[in-house]
């Protein structure tokens, strides 16, 4: 895959394909994910970036193909939303600890994090969109995972509360020292930090670092040039190395070159 690193994956995806009534949803879907990295996924809708994630988390059997999980591997997952039945009043502390083994110091510690130690007693049902989300953050992070999966994690948030939202996204992540793999439209947020971004729209249109999948013509024919503008903007120095083939391996902590990839599995 393009992100390589000397630490074993936390997880692999090989040959998926989905298939929901002999219509296909995904096919041949490749994918690793290395610790500490983040990658995210984007694509038009329909193009079975959620279905992705649900065979990522075993939630999804695929028609074919293969899911691997390393040794050790610790889930966190936010949906991209949740349905809480108005008829059956929750707090954010009961929601909180129906999660399995959950202590209380756990949970006091991730709303601290979060900054909504002041939602402890409010109802799920009363909470915005935003605070909603940190919520179901704060739930994710309760078994310290290594990865952490988030299905669109802006939906519903305001264009303000995006960018704090994002921002905690990322201290977790150092925080806990995880990787992460998310579904976002939002690519001018997330795309400084982002290792690697995959284009779906069933099979893999493009996928490389954000600076080369800015360029590529297959996102540039789904996405126009908008993203390209941002990630000009954008542009940091990435540390990885190519291997001979061409792509790109790289020591999550070790990084030493910047990279100027270009990406593969057009198309
Ligand atoms: N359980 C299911 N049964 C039948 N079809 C399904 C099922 N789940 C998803 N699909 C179909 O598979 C395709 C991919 O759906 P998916 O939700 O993964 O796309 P997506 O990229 O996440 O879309 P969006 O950006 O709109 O959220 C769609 O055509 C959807 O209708």
């Amino acid at each position: 895959m393009l992100v390589k690193s000397i630490q074993a994956p936390l997880v692999q995806l090989r040959d998926i394909t989905v298939e929901f009534e002999q219509k296909i949803a995904l096919q041949n879907i490749n994918l690793d994910i290395y610790p500490n990295t983040i990658t995210t996924i984007v694509g038009p809708n329909g193009g079975g970036k959620s279905t992705l994630l649900k065979v990522l988390l075993k939630l999804q059997r695929p028609t074919s193909g293969r899911v691997v999980y390393n040794k050790g591997v610790r889930i966190g997952y936010v949906p991209q939303k949740i349905h809480v039945d108005p008829s059956l009043p929750i707090t954010v502390k009961k929601f909180l600890s129906l999660q399995k083994n959950a202590k209380k110091a756990d949970i006091l510690h991730a709303l601290a994090q979060l900054s909504i130690t002041h939602l402890t007693d409010n109802r799920l049902q009363k909470l915005s969109g935003g605070e909603m989300q940190r919520v179901l953050l704060a739930r994710a992070m309760l078994n310290k995972p290594n990865l952490l999966v988030l299905d669109e994690p802006m939906q519903g948030v305001d264009i303000t509360g995006q960018a704090e939202l994002y921002q905690l996204i990322h201290h977790t992540q150092q925080q806990l020292n995880c990787a992460i793999l998310m579904v976002s439209h939002d690519l001018h947020l997330v795309m400084a930090d982002t290792n690697q971004v995959l284009c779906i729209n069933r099979h893999i249109c493009c996928a490389g670092t954000p600076e080369a999948i800015s360029n590529d013509p297959t996102f540039r024919y789904i996405f126009g040039d908008q993203f390209s503008k941002n990630v000009a903007f954008y542009t940091h120095h990435h540390n990885h190395k190519h291997d001979l083939h061409g792509d790109v391996c790289c020591t999550p902590h070790s990084y030493t070159q910047q990279c100027t990839h270009q990406s593969k599995n057009r198309s």
